[in-house]
């Protein structure tokens, strides 16, 4: 069972040879060899399963509907050579390398991807829990020599292997690209089931979909009593492994000063212009708008908490949510990234919480909150706590924070010391209630961030689990409030499930669309070129903060450590990074002492980091909702930003028509050459990816009743609603 954003890191199928990649792009003449080529070649993932469905293309795409707006900037119709040299090292090896020097040194492209013997002491060290999984290493670790830094940062050190794969041994291991026998992905586990399959990922919930969740790495151990079968190994428990060494690492509790816990950063200057966002209501009785925070009639404590965060004014998301919320509705949201989502459902919850009178939590073995919020990312779900902290403060709600990767022990004590807004990640979540920590009958608010996400074939099953628990209030007894920037048509339907039949619906702006306030641009540029540019980009960026999005684990530590020979100081967040490192890794990007994040989806969504001025898809993402999450790390809360995406027509055709409507959308340029990408890569059917669906109707429910679109100010418009609606979606 997973706490992670994965499924853009699972090991693809396609790799279906023993023939490294690189070398693989170098003997098939660069027919189709992209070593990171995203486009999932078995209809099994989901991504691609569900591509036959993307309405985009019912929607009339190909009558050019959505590209009225543009401006099509004819220089960067121009294709950049994807043959040239400076290439991800074909035939170099990385996975026997010494960093002692500071430098990679490579190895035969026969070794290239094979076990080095250097592997052998990384592997018993982490077999004996002291694992330094991730190659790259943040400067400031402890055991670092500072011989080994480089531009004021560490650089990659042990022999982990990180980019060798060991020599498998039976297809099933070529197939997955994995390997068992150390190297990035090997040891961990053993195998968990009859299938071979004893590497690091697991789908969820036993699906074998081969896109299910992260299994938590050396989560520590918990003993299944039996009781709980959601915590079996085949359901992808993640502590049903009995095997490996337990988790140890105690996050560092947050400052408990005032101004550390109110910091905050200012609106930007177009956060006025959300007022001129539609939005759109569905369902039955909806409460009118609040224009302010003092409509909300909030209790003192909370009006001090707002203020004192800096918060003047509410954002449209907050303007509808929160009466909703207050009505005692169930509600599914969506509103762009970076718009004040958070608080939209943190605020009404607690005043409900201080309205009912709750009493403060005391010590004791089985806590029962009363409300749990799940997040699919462990930073995501801290940040969540700390706003939840900083809303409370001064009242006796007493929030905890629980997720993958910190010692099982630290979490319980956290809980037993009294609970009333659970903060979790699902794996997490469902481990503690399976050790009888966590009581559910007291839950009266369940909240999905990222619902989207929750609900997808990663965390669906367990969600699903979850509200099936024994004690947890049926829908009609509890509050379930889902909030998204992107929502697609399934998953929407999906969510049903979880809510009440009378759920309301917000749309403020274009359900899946993206910040209009993030600049995007589109290059070409082909895999081999892709370093070099991102070194010219960098350049001329040069101290501001940069996320660089890449698509693999191995890819991000590549990148962040040939960011650091080149001297620009990075580091890298991923899954195969320990908790502690990838803690720290944000806490250096946050304060700038690294000014570059290499990050894999894990940190696509929901990261609410200051000054972010830039994102970089160093590789487009395999669906456009992620793409959508990933560009929303910058231009939060009215401010702007850019964002530059590497379009490599080898890997990322699929995404042309996608990737043109939400330019549109946005009312950014959109180049000519992705214009003809796009249409020529259309075929009758396609539907690109199915979590691509920015396309998704505003409320799936046929029901229309009720719906009224006003702007943000809540005034009715008598402006045509979101571009969407004018689609024929049912
Ligand atoms: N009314 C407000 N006034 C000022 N700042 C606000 C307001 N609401 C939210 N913010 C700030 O805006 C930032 C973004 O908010 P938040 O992280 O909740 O966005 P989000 O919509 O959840 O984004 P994402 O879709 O990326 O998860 C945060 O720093 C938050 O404190």
């Amino acid at each position: 069972m997973g706490d992670e954003d994965w499924e853009a890191e699972i090991i693809k199928p396609h790799m279906s040879s023993y023939v490294p990649v690189f070398e693989k792009d170098r003997y098939s003449s660069g027919a189709n060899g992209d070593a990171f080529n995203r486009t999932p070649a078995s209809s099994s993932e989901m991504d691609d399963g569900h591509s036959q469905r993307d309405p985009f293309m019912r929607s009339g795409f190909a009558s050019g509907r959505s590209l009225g707006n543009r401006n099509a900037r004819e220089s960067n119709n121009k294709r950049e050579n994807t043959t040239t040299g400076g290439s991800f090292g074909v035939g170099k090896g990385f996975g026997n390398r010494d960093f002692s020097n500071n430098k990679f040194e490579e190895g035969d492209s026969s070794g290239f991807w094979r076990e080095s013997t250097n592997d052998c002491e990384d592997n018993q060290t982490r077999n004996r829990g002291f694992s330094k999984r991730g190659g790259y290493q943040d400067g400031n670790d402890s055991d670092a020599s500072g011989a080994s830094r480089r531009g004021g940062r560490g650089s990659f050190r042990g022999c982990r292997g990180g980019f060798g794969l060991g020599s498998p041994s039976s297809k099933y291991e070529q197939d997955e690209g994995t390997q068992r026998t150390g190297g990035l992905f090997g040891s961990r586990r053993p195998a968990l089931s009859g299938t071979g399959n004893g590497d690091s990922y697991q789908g969820r919930s036993g699906s074998g979909s081969g896109r299910g969740g992260y299994k938590g790495l050396n989560e520590e151990v918990v003993t299944d009593s039996g009781k709980n079968s959601w915590k079996s190994e085949a359901e992808g428990g993640e502590s049903g492994d009995t095997q490996g060494p337990k988790v140890t690492y105690i996050p560092p509790p947050p400052p408990e000063d005032e101004d550390s816990i109110f910091a905050h950063y200012q609106t930007g200057i177009n956060f006025d212009k959300y007022d001129n966002i539609l939005v759109e209501v569905s369902g039955h009785d909806a409460p009118p708008a609040i224009l302010t925070f003092e409509e909300a009639n909030l209790c003192q404590t909370l009006n001090n908490n707002i203020a004192k965060a800096g918060y003047t004014k509410l954002t449209p998301v907050q303007k509808y949510s929160i009466p909703i919320i207050l009505a005692g509705r169930d509600l599914m949201a969506c509103a762009q990234t970076g718009s004040g989502k958070t608080a939209a459902f943190l605020l009404p919850i607690l005043a409900h919480m201080m309205r009912d009178g709750i009493t403060a939590s005391r010590f004791k073995e089985l806590q029962e909150p009363e409300c749990i919020i799940v997040a699919p990312t462990r930073e995501l779900i801290n940040q969540i706590y700390l706003e939840a902290r900083k809303f409370s403060f001064g009242t006796c709600v007493r929030a905890v924070v629980i997720y993958g990767g910190t010692q099982l022990g630290h979490s319980i004590r956290q809980i037993v010391q009294g609970c009333n807004i659970l903060c979790a990640t699902p794996g997490r979540l469902m481990d503690i209630i399976g050790k009888e920590k966590i009581g559910l009958r007291q839950v009266r608010y369940l909240v999905l961030d990222e619902a989207d996400r929750m609900l997808d074939m990663g965390f669906g099953p367990e969600m699903k689990k979850l509200i099936s628990c024994p004690g947890m209030p049926s829908k009609e007894e509890r509050q379930t409030l889902m909030f998204s920037a992107t929502f697609p048509e399934e998953i929407q339907r999906l969510a049903g499930e979880f809510l009440k039949a009378k759920y309301l619906f917000v749309a403020v702006g274009q359900v899946g669309g993206a910040c209009r306030d993030v600049q995007q641009t589109i290059l070409q540029v082909g895999q081999y070129s892709k370093r070099e540019k991102l070194v010219e980009i960098l350049r001329n960026i040069g101290d501001e903060r940069t996320m660089v999005f890449v698509e693999t684990k191995k890819k991000a530590d590549f990148i962040a450590t040939f960011l650091c020979q080149e001297k620009i100081s990075t580091t890298s967040i991923h899954g195969d990074r320990e908790q502690r490192e990838r803690e720290q890794a944000l806490g250096d990007f946050r304060c700038g002492k690294c000014p570059v994040l290499v990050a894999t989806s894990v940190a696509a969504r929901g990261l609410d980091i200051e000054n972010v001025q830039h994102v970089i898809n160093f590789d487009l993402p395999t669906s456009i909702d992620e793409y959508v999450h990933r560009i929303g790390r910058t231009g939060r809360c009215g401010n702007t930003g850019r964002a530059v995406s590497f379009f490599d027509p080898e890997s990322d055709s699929h995404l042309a028509q996608p990737l043109v409507k939400v330019l549109s959308d946005a009312q950014q340029d959109v180049p000519a050459w992705l214009e003809e990408i796009a249409f020529s890569t259309y075929v009758p059917g396609f539907s690109g990816s199915t979590r691509g669906s920015v396309f998704a109707s505003i409320d799936t429910r046929k029901n229309y009743q009720g719906k009224s679109t006003l702007n943000a100010a809540g005034f009715s418009s008598s402006q045509a609603p979101n571009p969407v609606d004018d689609e024929s979606w049912d």
